[in-house]
């Protein structure tokens, strides 16, 4: 199972090291902790996932997968759906709510410390915002099996990388990154404090 083991090979938190050796500030369960917290609508969370058109045949990745906004729909194409969410009692609610869907596997682990699965694999995320550097670094580092990744994200970084045009590690860039839409703030509740969008990630 991805992540339920630690080999020694790309996790998401080799890209972040030095975060990761500062004090453990930032992701820290403990009272300190600041959990971003702007869930999906419904109704938006259904549309990215049409438009992502995954089917039983893929294995996508819901990081930082809340209380299953996109989990739910993913599930209800078929695809194997791994939800990676480090909040205690939202695990605890998204294992309740995917119990009776064996296709679904929930994962209480820090996103950082995935280990990324060795088959091909796809992301579609409403991640924290705190941690979209490391995450693309990661799903575009040389090595990893990602097809494609659709990452709700704030505009601005979105609007960025998708007029660069390209990402990933080292000299070869790999991935493509495209702007993919603009989702407005009302998409999401609460609202977040500024604009979002969806960068798309492909080989
Ligand atoms: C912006 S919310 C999105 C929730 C859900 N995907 C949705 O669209 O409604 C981000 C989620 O990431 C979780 N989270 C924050 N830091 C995390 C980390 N380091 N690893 C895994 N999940 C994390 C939060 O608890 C929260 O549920």
């Amino acid at each position: 199972m991805p992540g339920a083991r630690r080999r020694r090979s790309t996790t998401v938190a080799d890209h972040t090291r030095s975060r990761r050796t500062r004090s453990a500030a930032p992701h820290t369960v403990g009272p300190e902790r600041y959990w971003g917290w702007h869930r999906l609508r419904a109704d938006w969370a259904a549309r990215l996932v049409t438009d992502a058109g995954y089917g039983p045949d893929d294995l996508v990745l819901d990081l930082g997968a809340g209380d299953g906004a996109l989990t739910a729909p993913l599930a209800a194409t078929g695809a194997r759906v791994l939800a990676v969410e480090l909040h205690p009692e939202r695990v605890r609610r998204l294992r309740r709510r995917f119990a009776e869907q064996p296709r679904v596997t929930v994962l209480e682990l820090d996103l950082l410390d995935l280990r990324l699965p060795s088959r091909p694999f796809s992301v579609l995320a409403n991640p924290p915002w705190s941690l979209a550097k490391p995450l693309i670094a990661a799903l575009t580092a040389p090595g990893t099996r990602l097809g494609r990744a659709d990452l709700v994200l704030q505009r601005g970084l979105v609007g960025d990388l998708g007029r660069k045009g390209t990402a990933g590690t080292g000299s070869r860039r790999r991935y493509r990154a495209e702007y993919l839409t603009s989702v407005p703030r009302w998409a999401f509740s609460p609202a977040p404090p500024a604009p979002a969008a969806v960068l798309r990630l492909h080989r």
